[in-house]
């Protein structure tokens, strides 16, 4: 493996898209480049208040300091919706334990009325978990997870118009709600952890992710000539990266790049926030039709023989979640499961 120099990616302002007609074309192009070599890019400009970010971060820290005890009181395994919190070990990437403590939410919502042929991705559906002794978080994580929420659709339209397609061409299949996966997450330092996977190689899923860095590096992204290049915190942008979503309805048009995160060194944490937007569960995977030039470049799709793709979103959503969290699906949901799939963890 070669490490690229760094920072290797290209940083984008999204305010250039509802700039003058000449900064949309260049903002345009220049996002159809990235989108096909990479998916991964670093936004600026993009309009999300500062001091909604600062606070959400350290609240966030604030919360990965609380005792233990207040943590467990909601663990994920209590949530049959996978929301919650997870010590560091919790969460498996291919069946490897990440080095990561998290706190997952996703639109606050009801449970699903499950009827004998309810679609089992309903499960999904339902509340959060709150942390009874920090209240402020929850407000100031609902209010980010709009304003990401915000900024994810603006970067899908961009997207649409970059591929030669109208503005709203996903919007039939996120409205009225698309997903909404928001983690706050910490990485604690290697002296605190078994293996240095603070999260192993992984494609994300949806549409686009929105990732907030605090100021430790240790994310990477791997690059189409196999090449490991850092992507390190950039202050005042989010790094956003296209999902395999994009990757199918453009028929690999789109890179969706593997990227991992390295444990940071001993006595040393790393905190990130990162949003995952998604379609509607009950959505077909799109197939875009490109424009001729576009098309020529498309790479078709590898499918990855340990996690084959459905067509239908949710079956997507249900089995990702079902794979990272084995504790979780072993206590709610062990009718989906064969026996090995259990114990295998992925
Ligand atoms: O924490 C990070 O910087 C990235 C996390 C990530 O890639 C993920 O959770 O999918
Ligand atoms: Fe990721």
């Amino acid at each position: 493996m070669t490490i690229a120099p760094s920072p290797a990616l290209p940083i984008l302002e999204l305010s250039r898209f509802y700039g003058t007609s000449e900064d949309r074309r260049a903002f345009i192009a220049e996002l159809r480049g990235v989108l096909h070599e990479h998916g991964f890019f670093y936004l600026q400009n993009h309009g999300v208040d500062p001091n909604l970010i600062g606070d959400v971060m350290a609240t966030a820290k604030r919360f990965f300091a609380l005792p233990l005890e207040e943590k467990l009181k909601i663990e994920m395994v209590k949530s049959p919706h996978f929301r919650g919190y997870n010590r560091a070990g919790q969460e498996r990437t291919r069946g490897e334990q990440d080095w990561r403590e998290q706190l997952d939410i996703n639109t606050e919502s009801t449970p699903f009325e499950i009827g004998p042929d309810t679609p089992a991705w309903r499960r999904l559906q339902g509340p959060n978990q709150w942390p009874e002794a920090l209240p402020e978080l929850k407000p100031l994580l609902l209010a980010y997870q709009a304003e990401v929420t915000r900024i994810g659709i603006d970067i899908l339209k961009a997207i649409a118009v970059a591929l030669g397609q109208s503005e709203n061409v996903f919007a039939e299949i996120y409205q009225p709600q698309p997903s909404q996966l928001l983690k706050i997450i910490r990485y604690p330092g290697r002296d605190a952890t078994e293996t240095d996977q603070g999260v192993g190689a992984h494609k994300d899923g949806g549409f686009v992710t929105v990732l907030l860095q605090d100021t430790v590096p240790g994310l990477r992204v791997r690059t189409q000539d196999d090449l490991w290049i850092d992507a390190p915190p950039v202050p005042g942008t989010f790094v956003i990266n296209t999902g395999e979503l994009l990757e199918l309805a453009t028929n690999g048009f789109v890179r969706a790049d593997v990227h991992d995160v390295i444990a940071p060194p001993a006595g040393v944490e790393r905190f990130s926030v990162a949003f995952f937007l998604g379609s509607r569960p009950d959505a077909p995977i799109p197939v875009i039709e490109l424009p001729d030039d576009l098309k020529l470049a498309e790479r078709g799709i590898s499918v990855d023989p340990l996690n084959p793709i459905f067509r239908e979103v949710g079956v997507n959503q249900l089995k990702s979640r079902l794979r990272s969290h084995p504790d979780v699906a072993l206590a709610h949901h062990a009718d989906l499961l064969s026996p090995e799939q259990i114990t295998a963890g992925k």
